[in-house]
């Protein structure tokens, strides 16, 4: 899907804005003829005539400034409307992008897409399109009116037309390589921006906070040389065409001169030949360099829509039971840039409403498991099961309605208390309110100078790591899924804390609870049904 799908949808603010363009270019044209029937008037000795075609031409003029003026402003409304509607296609694709798929690329990088890259096409696309248009409506009137003059110049102009419309051919493919190498480098330059400044703190705790220079201005200095590339062959080809059209000029002037002495057109032909082919030849130039420019939007496009190839499955019809079992049949998994697999050949089954705690030492795999229970790693060897259902069956979706996924790390919106507790769903206040007081929230929320409605900084840099984690768990006992996946969840709780949260899960009945763990507290061992070892699950055959 090309710009051109875009400039469909939104229609209206299109057509407006060609037909003042065309209507500009008419303008235009009349201004130029009016010229140069008042030159043949004033040659003739004609004074009325002279002055009637003054007042057209500067009656002409004066549209055309009035027109140029909204259009000007119709313009930027169409450029808005198709950045926002290439901007909601890109949202679109990852927000229904596997976890996978959207993990092949940074955060910065897709920041990146959405600003930089959409700005690049709003530039060289929509700008270029527009002014192709533009050209190609001022083009068609000065051939017409050339021809009006004498046909001739019409011939001779259509030939040196095609000649100057091939030249920058010579330039496309470079041009539209060192485009998409412009735009990597400009994804290169957010991503390092992004995480240098990230790592702020680690710099500034051991005197380096220098770094943050060297690294921007090697970044910097990256997306200069490939600006400069393309630069250079946007360069030549613009080159070549504004001599193939000063040298057109010329041609067409000289023949109109020869037209004059040999008597076969008026002497205003000299003004209106040199005016016409003037804007022809320009224009002309101006048309193959913008096409050329426009095209090497392609491999931009391209990438944009990438996202979506790797989209998730669609819902289907098959429903799992309310509290459903996982099993695990000859699960194995590496990660793709690793040889060596983390989790080798797991047969096991974790039954409905049973609480596990699973523990293991630290890069045994415990993370990854659950990463695999819960959808997020989906190029595995084996078999993964929700009741009687092969995960292959299931949507992302319909796997998450049964399944939640408590981190160690929560992510923190720069939203709301509420927001982040419910993530913009709606939920009774006696519900939000009793889960508030059961995760220990309630007097951090009160302290705050907005009580729930107090916006949070994102990632969650004013709270402690317990704070995060208790919203983490307030936000995952909110959606209330049959089956919870606790990864660490309390780890950075006091002890009690920890144990109040764990128990609050432990001794719901009707849950099915897999819980990672490095410290396994007494009360945690009583209530768990089974406690097992990564490493035992490993090695089952
Ligand atoms: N995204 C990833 N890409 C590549 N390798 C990974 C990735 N995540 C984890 N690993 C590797 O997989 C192995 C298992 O990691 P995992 O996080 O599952 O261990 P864990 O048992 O949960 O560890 P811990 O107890 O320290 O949290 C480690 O060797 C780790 O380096």
């Amino acid at each position: 899907m090309g710009l051109f799908h875009y400039f469909k949808k939104a229609k209206l603010p299109f057509c407006l804005v060609i037909f003042l363009t065309i209507a500009k270019a008419g303008l235009l044209t009349l201004s130029g003829i009016a010229s140069a029937n008042a030159l043949s008037a004033v040659a003739r000795l004609n004074g009325r005539q002279f002055f009637t075609w003054i007042i057209v031409m500067g009656g002409a003029n004066i549209f055309f400034a009035l027109v140029g003026y909204f259009c000007q402003l119709a313009s930027t409304y169409l450029r808005q409307d198709i950045d926002t509607l290439i901007r909601n296609d890109v949202a679109r694709s990852l927000a229904n992008s596997s976890y996978s798929s959207f993990h092949r690329q940074t955060t910065a990088t897709y920041t990146s897409w959405l600003t930089n890259d959409i700005q690049t096409i709003n530039e060289y696309g929509i700008g270029d399109l527009l002014m192709i248009i533009q050209q190609v409506s001022e083009i068609i009137m000065g051939s017409i009116t050339l021809a009006y003059f004498h046909y001739s110049l019409l011939i001779v102009t259509l030939l040196l037309a095609v000649i100057v419309l091939l030249l920058p051919r010579f330039f496309a493919k470079s041009m539209a390589s060192r485009s998409l190498a412009l735009t990597r480098a400009n994804e290169r330059l957010v991503n390092t921006v992004t995480d240098i400044l990230d790592g702020f703190n680690t710099l500034f705790l051991v005197n380096l906070p220098h770094r943050i220079i060297t690294k921007i201005d090697h970044a910097s200095s990256d997306v200069k040389k490939h600006a400069a590339a393309y630069t250079k062959a946007a360069g030549k080809s613009q080159w070549l065409t504004d001599l193939g059209s000063a040298l057109s000029q010329v041609l067409i002037l000289a023949q109109s001169g020869l037209l004059i002495l040999l008597h076969l057109t008026p002497i205003g032909t000299i003004s209106g030949a040199q005016y016409f082919a003037g804007i022809i030849f320009a224009e002309l130039g101006g048309i193959s360099f913008n096409w050329q420019e426009f095209k090497s939007l392609k491999p931009i496009m391209n990438k944009l829509q990438s996202i979506r190839q790797s989209s998730q499955k669609e819902d289907n019809a098959i429903t799992a039971a309310d509290s459903p079992s996982i099993k695990l049949k000859n699960l194995s998994y590496a990660y793709p840039e690793k040889d060596r697999a983390v989790l080798t050949n797991i047969t096991f089954t974790f039954n409905a409403h049973q609480k596990y705690v699973l523990l293991g030492d630290s890069a045994s795999g415990k993370s990854t498991l659950l990463k695999l229970i819960s959808g997020l790693l989906t190029d595995y060897h084996g078999e993964l099961f929700l009741d009687r259902q092969n995960y292959c069956a299931l949507s992302d979706r319909q796997l998450h309605q049964k399944i939640g996924y408590v981190e160690q790390d929560p992510y923190i919106f720069n939203a709301s208390v509420k927001w982040n507790l419910t993530l913009g769903q709606e939920v009774s206040t006696e519900k939000l309110n009793s889960i508030i007081r059961a995760c220990g929230l309630a007097s951090m929320i009160k302290k705050l100078p907005a009580g729930l409605d107090t916006v949070l900084d994102a990632r969650g840099t004013s709270l402690s790591g317990g704070q995060k984690q208790k919203i983490a768990f307030a936000r995952q006992l909110l959606r209330d899924t049959p089956i919870y996946l606790l990864d660490e969840a309390t780890s950075s709780l006091d002890k009690e804390t920890s144990n109040a949260l764990e128990m609050l899960i432990l001794s719901q009945q009707n849950k099915t609870v897999i819980m990672v763990t490095h410290h396994l507290q007494d009360e945690t061992a009583r209530l768990a049904d089974q406690i097992i070892s990564i490493n035992e699950l490993n090695n089952a055959e």
